[in-house]
């Protein structure tokens, strides 16, 4: 049977990319899927807005909702303190499988713990199953149409504390339209766009990035 985008990508890294050194895993997904067959990951451009959103929170508890291949577990757990974690979550298990190889291959697995199911599932057992009491920062990346109802579980779920921020990928492609207008109209959220491009294409795309107020 012949292999999966995913897979291809994983191979690449395992050939191309060093053990343990994260930021050639990094490296060598943007080469694969700029230059061979483009995914969707964050993507480098965004990833810096990504990366300097982690550094500033510095974290301790992170969640993301989609790992896909593990690029931005990868590329956020890398910059986590000792003793801070990453919990991932990702209901398709081939890609989960990837993902855990990619995660592994870098090196980081130690702080990040994937999750393998569906994010609605999974955020309420979060508190007990997982030992999280609120989260410092959520990446928000898996279906658009999720995003919505996921921030409002986080907020019942008790997950989010007064400065715990959300940063949304896809805000113009493919677009979360419903998501914005909840978040901009919701007076328990400071918002900030981060105008960027979608991952390896000349097409506009945007971050948002939401702070809850408690
Ligand atoms: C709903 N609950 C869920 N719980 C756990 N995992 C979930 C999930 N929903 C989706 N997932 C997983 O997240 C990932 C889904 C991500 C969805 N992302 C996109 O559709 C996306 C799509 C594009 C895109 C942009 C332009 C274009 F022409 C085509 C695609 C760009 C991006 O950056 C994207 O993030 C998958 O791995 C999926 O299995
Ligand atoms: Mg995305």
């Amino acid at each position: 049977m012949n292999q999966s985008k995913e897979q291809r990508i994983l191979n690449y890294v395992l050939q191309n990319a060093v053990r343990g050194d994260p930021c050639s895993v990094i490296d060598a997904i943007d080469t694969y899927c700029s230059q061979k067959e483009w995914a969707m990951n964050v993507g480098n451009e965004k990833g810096l807005i990504l990366d300097k959103t982690v550094e500033e929170i510095n974290p301790s508890v992170a969640l993301e909702l989609g790992t896909y291949c593990g690029y931005s577990a990868v590329r956020i757990a890398r910059l986590l303190k000792a003793g801070a974690r990453l919990l991932t979550v990702e209901f398709n298990p081939e890609f989960a499988a990837i993902a855990k190889q990619m995660i592994e291959f870098a090196g980081v697995q130690d702080k990040v713990t994937l999750i393998e199911g569906p994010s609605e599932e999974i955020i309420p057992q979060l508190k007990k199953k997982y030992e999280v009491d609120t989260l410092d920062f959520v990446f928000v990346d898996h279906w658009k149409d999720r995003y919505t109802p996921d921030t409002i579980l986080l907020q019942e779920c008790s997950l989010l504390r007064k400065g715990s921020v959300l940063l949304a990928d896809n805000i113009i492609v493919p677009g979360a339209p419903e998501f914005v207008n909840y978040i901009r109209n919701n007076p328990r959220f400071q918002c900030t766009n981060y105008p960027s491009h979608l991952e390896y294409m000349k097409v506009q795309d945007a971050m948002e990035k939401a702070v809850f107020l408690g």
